[in-house]
């Protein structure tokens, strides 16, 4: 069964979303947008290190691996880890439109069990943008980019202020990041221009 709810169609006056002229060009690798992200960050060691690159308009294409610690049922991905990559691929495409923006609502359908040791080969675009509402969708196949969906999901991101994050997360995290040397990094983090 599939379906996204009525809070997950852009309203009539959405418009199409806009790739920001310094978004990474096609095929380009994102990188991390913080070390310390579950989704993406190398530093952690149970987290996801799933990849992500460009693609064309406001798409992305990203790949990550289940490990061990993914399980959910015997040798299966849990589910939330799953919807973890999907969150994580559909939030990267804000850095396409360089607005800062945070996962409002996020709906998933669990289509095939992922084993662990599969790779889900996942993309994700943009759809619709209206105000600070941002539309977009996401599938995860098994065997290749082009193999049977084992995961989809439909999200609505919601634009925020850089305060998001300096009022509501940890004092010591957001110090740390603030004075991330890494400049493509902070940029992502705190200095996105909308
Ligand atoms: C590169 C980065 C990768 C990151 C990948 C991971 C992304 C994440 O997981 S982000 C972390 C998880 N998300 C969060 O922590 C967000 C927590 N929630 C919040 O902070 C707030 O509820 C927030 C910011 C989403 C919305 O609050 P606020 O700014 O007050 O806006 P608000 O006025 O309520 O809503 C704005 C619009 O969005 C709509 N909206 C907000 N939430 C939802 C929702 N859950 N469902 C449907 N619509 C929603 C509202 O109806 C409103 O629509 P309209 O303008 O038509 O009236």
């Amino acid at each position: 069964m599939s379906g996204s709810s009525a809070s997950l169609q852009p309203p009539a006056d959405a418009v199409k979303p806009v790739r920001h002229p310094d978004a990474p060009a096609p095929g380009e690798l994102l990188g991390a947008h913080y070390g310390a992200c579950f989704g993406c960050g190398s530093e952690q060691p149970h987290g996801l290190h799933l990849q992500a690159r460009a693609g064309e308009g406001v798409s992305i294409t990203a790949e990550f691996t289940v490990q061990p610690a993914h399980q959910g049922a015997p040798g299966l991905a849990h589910g939330g880890v799953l919807a973890t990559a999907l969150d994580e691929t559909l939030g990267s495409l804000n850095w396409l439109l360089r607005t800062i923006a945070v996962t409002g609502r996020l709906e998933t359908d669990f289509v095939r069990p992922v084993p662990v040791g599969a790779t889900l080969y996942l993309e994700a675009e943009v759809t619709a943008v209206a105000g600070r509402k941002i539309y977009s969708t996401a599938t995860g196949r098994l065997d290749g980019p082009d193999g049977p969906v084992a995961v989809r999901a439909d999200a609505l991101f919601v634009e925020v202020k850089v305060d998001h994050f300096v009022e509501h997360g940890r004092e010591a995290e957001i110090k740390a990041a603030m004075s991330d040397p890494d400049q493509t990094r902070r940029a992502r983090a705190f200095e996105v221009n909308p």
